[in-house]
């Protein structure tokens, strides 16, 4: 055993820059005593000032849905997707509607959902004309035979399962539009011109007081890109992924890097190899990322404890999670507002 785990750290490279702190320990499953916990993120990147406000506020309504959804069926699973369809549904962000368009000008979209408890997982991509993506992988997951599913198959569950297919364009925002027109404008003027990575992929990770924990991401992807691209959201340990054994992750940010440089399997490698907490964890790796690809990208994160991973190498990204009473929320590095809310339920 001890031998493997030292391969694995070569295979992996892990530095050992985090220090040993504790020993293992026992199943959190046993005591049914942590706080649960809905975080959620609206996305890493450059974002606007002028739509920081709309961001805070469909940001901190999704990480209330999920909790509130938490409460209700006491399901982590239940609680992420519920998150992640609140986002969805808000043009603020890049997910269901809102998402940002192809070269082409179409949508294509991309989620993936995963249970920490049975390492189950569901995925979809180049998804099209349905509001939830989320909830189509979930499907997958629940209700095919098989973990992903692209494409026209997607569609086609979708279809079997009664999702509604919208008219076509449905899910096209004015603002998606004309970020492509003005990303057409600058890459004909220079074949150079960098692929914008819009900010607004959407993502929640769960606890509950077992220490149950699940993940979810949903995007549009990035902007102007060819039909057919699928990012890093729906891939599992690049962009998401939960264990109920180290935790659950959700990324953002820069899908070709993240895909390569499998952010989500390295930071728990670190939790679960290095005893290094989520949050080191996060920096180490997203530091790395961005120093030998020179892209970035954020995660969120919680472990099986219940401790969290909140991290960008970009700008900025929004996130909020509820604990209790109390909602936190932040979008620059440093920020973390805090209200106390009370749900009626
Ligand atoms: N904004 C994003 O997070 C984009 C997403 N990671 C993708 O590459 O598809």
């Amino acid at each position: 055993m001890r031998l493997s785990l030292r391969l694995l750290n070569k295979i992996l490279q892990i530095p050992n820059l985090c220090k040993r702190t504790a020993q293992r320990k026992e199943s959190s499953l046993s005591t049914g005593r942590l706080q649960p916990i809905v975080l959620v993120h609206g996305g890493a990147g450059s974002i606007d000032d002028a739509k920081v406000p709309g961001i805070k506020i469909g940001i901190k309504r999704a990480a209330r849905s999920g909790y509130k959804q938490l409460q209700q069926t006491g399901s982590v699973l239940d609680a992420v997707e519920q998150a992640v369809k609140s986002l969805e549904d808000d043009s603020h962000f890049n997910a269901g509607y809102g998402s940002v368009l192809t070269w082409e000008g179409t949508v294509e979209m991309d989620a993936a959902i995963m249970d920490g408890t049975e390492m189950e997982a569901g995925c979809v991509s180049l998804v099209r004309d349905i509001k939830h993506p989320i909830t189509l992988a979930r499907c997958v997951m629940e209700k095919s035979r098989h973990r992903y599913l692209a494409g026209d198959g997607a569609m086609q569950l979708a279809r079997s399962e009664g999702f509604d297919i919208l008219p076509k364009a449905a899910l096209i925002t004015e603002i998606a539009q004309k970020s492509l027109n003005d990303y057409k404008v600058r890459r004909n003027k220079s074949e150079n011109c960098k692929l914008p990575i819009p900010p607004g992929t959407v993502g929640a990770v769960a606890i509950d007081a077992f220490g149950n924990v699940a993940a979810a991401t949903s995007t549009g992807g990035t902007m102007g890109k060819l039909p057919g691209r699928i990012g890093d959201s729906p891939l599992l340990g690049a962009g998401t992924y939960a264990d109920n054994e180290i935790g659950a992750i959700s990324a953002t940010g820069h899908g070709e890097t993240i895909m390569r440089y499998n952010v989500a399997s390295r930071i728990l490698a670190l939790v679960q190899h290095k005893n290094c907490t989520i949050q080191q964890a996060a920096e180490q790796v997203l530091q790395q990322m961005t120093l030998r690809f020179k892209e970035t990208a954020g995660i969120i994160a919680i472990d099986h404890r219940g401790q969290l991973g909140i991290y960008f190498t970009t700008p900025r990204m929004s996130w909020a999670y509820q604990k209790g009473e109390e909602l936190h929320s932040g979008i620059q590095a440093g920020d973390n507002q805090i209200e106390v809310v009370c749900d009626e339920s």
